[in-house]
């Protein structure tokens, strides 16, 4: 029987997400800054010899199918011309619709490592685009580089130059739903677009934000709250928000003068996945 391979499934945040426009498809030009953090869920896959995948443990509220790991799985055993097969255990730690991207990363992290283990010789560029199919944020973290990205989130121009601070995460006990979002008559959808130079002087915002807090008054309690101390964003469409400190134990610090029932972490900013350091070595 193979050895079981841990690949970790960061989470991101959002440091600024503007809405340029809508497409005639609906979706939404965007301009985003996306950094990884120093957290986030753990994948273990052991490869198996005949066509079955199996999926432990089962995530609530979403069918096998849905789950977008095995849709990710799904997707490259549909490009392979042998049998191909792998059991993959969960360890689920980002919460759902927090816009941390957690089920992107989960698929991102399925499709480089079952490509590796199946020997598939896909190329990153050919990673993203089956990723992109499954979420707009799943391009990002095949390609595993902090990054400023255009169009609907698959344009990608990395920024390694970005600063890598520590965040205070709040977790609000809120499920966003992210199509309702883009769809409220509310969403500003006219923000001129910047230079990158200008995000990574995180001079952006989330325009996102002020539906959001309309529609869930406790994100919007949230964020006034951690501005007391630093000055507050959502990540994506929420329902997380953070803030940035120069060091881990300020960051601590914020954290514990928050009230008892507020969910918190505190992670460091990376620009580099971990996924791809397991996978391919330190670059
Ligand atoms: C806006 C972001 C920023 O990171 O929000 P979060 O999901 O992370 O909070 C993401 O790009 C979201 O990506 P993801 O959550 O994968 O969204 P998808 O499944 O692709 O799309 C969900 C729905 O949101 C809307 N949508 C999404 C992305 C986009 N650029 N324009 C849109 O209008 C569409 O209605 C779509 O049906
Ligand atoms: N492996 C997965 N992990 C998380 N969510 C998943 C997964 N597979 C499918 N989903 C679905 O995707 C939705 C968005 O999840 P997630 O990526 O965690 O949130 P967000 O995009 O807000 O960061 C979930 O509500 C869930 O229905």
């Amino acid at each position: 029987m193979a050895d079981w391979l841990s690949v970790p499934a960061p989470a991101k945040l959002n440091l600024m997400l503007h809405i340029l426009g809508r497409r005639d498809d609906g979706y939404h030009e965007l301009q985003t800054l996306f950094q990884f953090l120093d957290y986030g869920d753990e994948l273990q896959f052991r490869q198996r010899d005949d066509n079955e995948i199996t999926l432990t443990p089962a995530i609530d509220g979403v069918d096998f199918e849905d789950n977008l790991i095995i849709r990710a799985a799904r997707a490259l055993q549909a490009l392979s011309e042998k049998p191909c097969g792998a059991d993959i255990r969960l360890h689920k730690v980002l919460p759902m619709g927090g816009g941390l991207g957690g089920g992107s990363s989960d698929a991102a992290t399925t499709l480089l490592t079952l490509n590796k283990l199946w020997q598939l010789h896909l190329s990153l560029e050919q990673l993203a685009d089956i990723g992109l199919r499954l979420g707009a944020d799943v391009p990002v973290f095949v390609h595993g580089q902090a990054a400023f990205a255009e169009g609907v989130g698959e344009i990608l121009t990395p920024t390694p130059e970005l600063d890598e601070p520590w965040y205070l995460v709040v977790v609000p006990q809120v499920h966003v739903n992210t199509g309702k979002i883009f769809s409220n008559k509310c969403l500003t959808r006219n923000t001129a677009a910047i230079s990158i130079r200008t995000a990574l002087r995180r001079e952006g915002n989330n325009d996102c934000q002020a539906v959001v807090s309309m529609l869930h008054p406790e994100i919007g309690k949230a964020l006034n709250l951690l501005n007391n101390f630093s000055p507050a964003k959502l990540t994506g469409t929420g329902a997380c928000i953070f803030s940035s400190f120069s060091s881990e134990l300020e960051a601590i610090k914020v954290s514990k003068q928050l009230p008892a029932e507020y969910s918190t972490f505190v992670a460091k900013g990376i620009n580099h996945s971990p996924t791809h350091k397991v996978l391919f070595g330190p670059s």
